[in-house]
């Protein structure tokens, strides 16, 4: 094999490449030693709590920001150096702030459009992201989740490999989130690769392949969704609704047991297989029904939990 071909074999692998990525601002590290992959074609999540450091990271890999120290490569190109021709590869998501309230989807998409050398046609991504009935609304005139499929089809337009779409649900009911997750599933399907950063464990959990998890200005860990949930000292959780009162020390003795919560008359416990069948042979020596009974795996939300200490 040429060298040329082994290195386009290896820019086929990985689309982003961060290594020993370090920045501070006024002296205070808030990137401190950031590695990590994203492979072509994957949906990588970037998760951790506020002032993580994940922001910054993903200005780095969009250019923005120019790194104190370390390397960051996006199909071979280094950000700050090759702003131009990363615009061809890389589209980012706009923030709101960055789009007139009177300007129309129509016009919105016709300027982004005219930025680039050879972008999408903007009717089709218009059509695909279910905005072909809005083009001649007033961007302030549409809904949350209306303005987020415009940032989509805007980060879109330039025919990017990657995307990186940065808190894109924040703010959106339940309904419009799901829609938007939709959309994330097709850009995906359409070829281009993903980074998402995200509070919100579900979107982590249903969107992922793969997601890195910052604290304090590192990577903690980095895995599918499913191996970080099976890292957690609790991978199952029994909820039920007492027929009766329940002495909590008493359960808090049985087996596995990690932790013993209340979410309404709900108890809420954590463990493992053997504090299910401890619990549930508990509750029948004290003669207690247990109602509304539900055995379901740890969420990704705990499995945070365990890795951090913090909520997202
Ligand atoms: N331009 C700046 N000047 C000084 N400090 C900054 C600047 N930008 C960010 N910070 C600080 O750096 C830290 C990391 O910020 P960053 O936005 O990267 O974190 P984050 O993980 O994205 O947080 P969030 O989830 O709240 O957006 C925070 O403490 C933030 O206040």
């Amino acid at each position: 094999m040429s060298r040329g071909a082994a290195s386009r074999e290896t820019r086929c692998m990985a689309i982003i490449e961060v290594d020993g990525l370090r920045k501070s601002y006024a002296g205070t590290p808030v990137v401190d030693g950031v590695g990590f992959t994203v492979e072509e074609g994957e949906i990588f999540g970037i998760l951790g709590p506020n002032g993580a450091g994940k922001t910054t990271t993903v200005e780095c890999i969009e250019g923005l920001r120019t790194p104190d120290a370390g390397t960051v490569r996006v199909a071979g190109l280094d950000p700050a150096a090759d702003r131009d021709e990363l615009t061809r590869i890389l589209g980012a998501q706009l923030q709101e702030s960055q789009l007139q309230p009177k300007i129309t989807v129509r016009e919105a998409l016709e300027l982004y459009a005219a930025f680039y050398r050879r972008p999408a046609d903007w009717r089709v991504l218009a059509e695909r992201l279910g905005l072909a009935g809005d083009l001649g609304t007033r961007f302030g005139r549409l809904s949350g989740g209306r303005q987020q499929r415009l940032f989509i089809a805007l980060a879109l337009i330039g025919n990017p490999e990657v995307v990186v779409l940065d808190e894109l649900t924040t703010g959106l009911d339940p309904r419009a989130r799901r829609d938007t997750w939709r959309l994330i599933e097709d850009v995906r399907a359409g070829g281009v690769s993903v980074v998402l950063v995200t509070h919100f464990m579900a979107e982590a959990q249903r969107l992922c392949d793969r997601v890195a998890v910052f604290d304090c200005g590192r990577v903690v860990a980095i895995d599918s969704p499913a191996a970080l949930i099976g890292r957690a000292d609790a991978p199952t959780v029994i909820s039920f609704v007492p027929s009766g009162p329940v002495d909590e020390d008493e359960l808090a003795m049985v087996p596995d047991v990690a932790s013993v919560r209340h979410e309404g008359a709900r108890l809420v416990i954590s463990g493992t297989d053997t504090t299910v069948s401890a619990v549930l042979a508990l509750l029948a020596r004290r003669g207690i029904t247990a109602h509304e009974l539900r055995v379901t795996d740890t969420t990704l939300d705990e499995a945070f939990l365990d890795l951090t200490g913090k909520d997202a």
